[in-house]
């Protein structure tokens, strides 16, 4: 279950390698809210985003992944604190100032990851969330994030 548009498709002006929808080279990956404090993310992998055997996901994607499903989820629920739409007028932008990724099982190249997202906690200036991966119905990574809110010139 998921509700609305993909997050990704409401947030401007984004280049970014994980999440741009303006990166024609990126990953492009697509974040949905399920619920308050909760969002999910489907990404499937090409061959070439695999680790050293080919049949493994890349750690470094695993991570761009978690990264940007849940910065992009503090910018939405930035957005949601405001009591505005995601992407309607001053834009709202998070950095990550942390990320910890634990990897405990690896991921099969050929199949979807699923993440999950949890907001934890939420302050002025960052929020701090809970992410884990799956792939095949297996945990794979677990992370915690900081994300960051940087001026809208950053
Ligand atoms: C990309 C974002 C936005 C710009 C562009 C948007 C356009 C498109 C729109 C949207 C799409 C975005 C999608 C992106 C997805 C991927 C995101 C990335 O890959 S971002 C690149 C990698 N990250 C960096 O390069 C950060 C580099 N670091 C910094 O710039 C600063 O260090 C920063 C902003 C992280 C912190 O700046 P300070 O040091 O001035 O902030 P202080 O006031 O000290 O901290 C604020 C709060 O955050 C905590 N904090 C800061 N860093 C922390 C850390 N490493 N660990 C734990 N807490 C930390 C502090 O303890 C403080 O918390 P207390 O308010 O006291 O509760």
């Amino acid at each position: 279950m998921r509700d609305g548009a993909a997050i990704q498709d409401q947030i401007p002006d984004n280049h970014c390698f994980g999440c741009g929808p303006q990166n024609d080279h990126g990953l492009q990956i697509k974040s949905y809210w399920r619920g308050e404090n909760e969002s999910v993310c489907e990404f499937t992998p090409l061959p070439h985003h695999c680790a050293g055997p080919t049949r493994y996901l890349n750690g470094g994607i695993i991570a761009t992944v978690i990264d940007c499903h849940t910065i992009c989820t503090a910018i939405a629920d930035g957005y949601r604190q405001a009591g505005r739409d995601t992407g309607t007028g001053n834009k709202i932008w998070y950095a990550t100032g942390k990320l910890e990724v634990q990897y405990r099982a690896p991921a099969e190249i050929d199949e979807p990851v699923e993440l999950t997202a949890k907001i934890l906690e939420r302050t002025e200036r960052k929020t701090v969330l809970s992410c884990e991966l799956k792939s095949a119905g297996r945990l794979c990574a677990t992370a915690n994030v900081v994300a960051v809110r940087v001026p809208d010139n950053w």
